[in-house]
């Protein structure tokens, strides 16, 4: 399978009028307000806001995992009811299963959904290769450090072939080094597999660097008070992203994103 093979070209993900509310009347906590907006095939579109302002809770909805308390939100025209392979999720904390090896786990959801040994085995070689991890297919998790375990997760989501792929602060628990690599690693495979994706962050620089377009929510009941394009996603084509980071229009582009958090 080359890379052009595996390129997807899904329907727009669109939120309408969603609003959502935990708990029940007395103790009825409001998590997002009104959101509405349309996510392109192939954009990467990143989510910041203040802690508990909702990013999860859309992400949780736009997954299927729970449906909203109004609005509705739809892949290519059709209803989110639940969850559905065309989406997939890859969190802050690795979901990997400890008995399998590095392959098995990526190689699981085609298991599930019947692809044969030599094409699942083909597939999720394929993507440990995109994710660097060739050489250790047949560790357990365990013997993995944590970044190696976030990459055996996003070659598992991968393996699955979703449109969509939801990350939900997915190197918020790394250190500094392997996140930044990471970050790279993410953006090569964005362009080579022209998924559309909603990544979330804590980091102003990660949300800024990443997304081809840059969101961000209020405070809780979140909405999106601020939602701009960003080029340097693109550009880490052909500059590196450490270049990208030191110029001036990263540093403005930073600041009003600061700014928009509050
Ligand atoms: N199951 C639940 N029951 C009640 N309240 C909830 C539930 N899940 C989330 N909340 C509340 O809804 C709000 C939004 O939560 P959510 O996890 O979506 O925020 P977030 O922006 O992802 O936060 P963080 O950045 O800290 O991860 C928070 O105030 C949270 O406490």
């Amino acid at each position: 399978m080359t890379l052009e093979a595996v390129r997807t070209h899904a329907g727009a993900v669109r939120v309408a009028g969603v609003e959502h509310v935990f708990g029940s009347r007395g103790t009825a906590v409001p998590a997002l307000d009104r959101i509405d907006l349309t996510i392109e095939p192939g954009e990467l579109v990143t989510l910041a806001g203040p802690s508990g302002c909702g990013k999860t809770t859309l992400m949780r909805l736009a997954a299927g995992f729970m449906r909203p308390t109004s609005g509705t939100i739809t892949v290519g025209g059709h209803e989110v009811r639940g969850a559905g392979a065309d989406r997939g999720v890859v969190f802050q904390q690795p979901t990997l299963y400890p008995w399998l090896d590095v392959r098995a786990n990526v190689a699981l959801g085609p298991k599930l959904r019947g692809v044969s040994k030599a094409d699942r085995t083909a597939r999720a070689d394929e993507y440990l290769a995109m994710v660097g991890l060739t050489d250790f297919a047949q560790r357990r998790p365990y013997e993995l450090s944590g970044g190696m375990q976030q990459r055996t997760q996003i070659a598992r989501v991968l393996a699955n072939d979703p449109d969509i792929v939801l990350m939900d602060e997915p190197f918020g628990a790394l250190d500094a080094l392997t996140r930044e690599r990471l970050q790279g690693e993410l953006l090569a495979l964005w362009r080579a597999t022209g998924k559309t994706v909603l990544f979330i962050t804590h980091g102003v620089e990660e949300a800024v660097l990443l997304g081809t377009r840059v969101l961000v929510m209020s405070p809780r009941p979140g909405s999106i008070v601020f939602d701009e394009p960003a080029p340097f996603a693109a550009a880490s084509a052909d500059v590196a992203p450490s270049e990208l980071r030191a110029t001036p229009e990263f540093a403005e582009m930073t600041h009003r994103v600061r700014a928009a958090i509050g």
